[in-house]
């Protein structure tokens, strides 16, 4: 296509439509600058709370995101983990281009058609999996970037930045929207002869193993990553994602919750509810994650996890 139609069609599209083309673009910069600060070596780590770190590849990425979303979309709420960023930022930080190919392929879906931008909460979480970052575990450091309407999560993109890191061709974005699908994966189903079940790694407690055991699966993946556990899922590596615990927020669960959903799967708190995603919410997941992929019953799993569990859950 030639280049003024594909320049009209980034300005001219409905909202939802470039507010997912531009995140593509946008977490494809914030993933290079991950890479960059790990390069160079000196993470800058500050630690904001018990098991709880930020990075300089955290505050800068947030930094490209913010600055670029924001001058995209001016009314739009935007709440990312790192706190109020300075958005003064390097000019090949400010992304001004939408995805094209999103833009191009895809028809917005007749319920956002009269979307404005003060309906929107965006939720940025510039790097899921901080802690597995500065420890190697590489593959599961992930961009969120989650579009929410009227409370609900309704579309996002997941960017991988270390995806086939030994290839040319490192990272990938995986979108989703409701009502429109997902790209950027070819989700594979998880097999039927086992159940699998991926949870945290390094924020387990009793609870959340006594969920887990009620479960009784045949394996149980512990991996870091909010972002990097819905990919899992969309993988066929496992059925369900169960963390009965707080500790998320709601920028770890915006966009996973998202392009799941967008999939066909559903992600929601320990007894079967899901978050807001308004602006005025509190940003803890309090009351844990439950998240299963199309195909799988999350009526079926919900019902296993026992009482003494939901009660432990804290009300959302
Ligand atoms: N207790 C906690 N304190 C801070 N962040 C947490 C906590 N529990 C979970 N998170 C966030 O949720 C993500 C998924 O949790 P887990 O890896 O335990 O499954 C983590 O990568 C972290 O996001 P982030 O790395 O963006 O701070
Ligand atoms: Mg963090
Ligand atoms: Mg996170
Ligand atoms: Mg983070």
């Amino acid at each position: 296509m030639c280049k003024n139609i594909l320049i009209a069609m980034a300005t001219s599209a409905p909202l939802v439509m470039r507010l997912v083309g531009s995140s593509i673009k946008i977490a494809n910069r914030a993933g290079k600058i991950i890479r960059d600060v790990m390069c160079r070596g000196d993470l800058g780590i500050v630690e904001k709370g018990k098991d709880d770190l930020q990075t300089e590849a955290d505050r800068s990425a947030q930094r490209c995101i913010v600055a670029s979303l924001s001058k995209l979309f001016p009314n739009v709420t935007i709440i990312g983990e790192e706190g109020p960023s300075d958005l003064n930022v390097p000019d090949d930080w400010l992304i001004t281009e939408s995805n094209t190919d999103f833009l191009e392929k895809h028809k917005c879906p007749d319920t956002f058609l009269d979307l404005k931008e003060s309906d929107v909460v965006i939720w940025v979480d510039p790097l899921d999996g901080t802690s597995e970052y500065t420890q190697g575990f590489l593959e599961r450091v992930t961009v969120l970037i989650g579009i929410a309407v009227n409370d609900r999560a309704v579309g996002g993109v997941i960017h991988q930045p270390y995806y086939n890191a030994d290839s040319g061709d490192v990272g990938r974005t995986i979108w989703g929207l409701k009502g429109c699908g997902t790209g950027g994966i070819l989700p594979v189903k998880p097999p039927k002869d086992r159940f699998l079940v991926t949870t945290t790694r390094s924020h387990s407690n009793g609870i959340v193993q006594s969920a887990l055991d009620a479960l009784t699966p045949d394996e149980v993946l512990r991996v870091g990553g909010a972002g990097y556990k819905v990919l899992q899922l969309l993988e066929g590596k496992a059925h369900a994602y169960v963390f009965a615990s707080a500790g998320c927020k709601k920028w770890d669960t915006c966009a996973p919750e998202a392009v799941l959903e967008a999939n066909g799967g559903m992600l929601t708190d320990m007894l079967g509810r899901h978050y807001c995603y308004g602006k005025d919410v509190s940003y803890p997941n309090s009351s844990g994650v439950l998240g299963t992929v199309a195909g799988v019953s999350h009526e079926d799993i919900l019902s296993k996890i026992p009482d003494t569990v939901k009660q432990a859950m804290d009300k959302p």
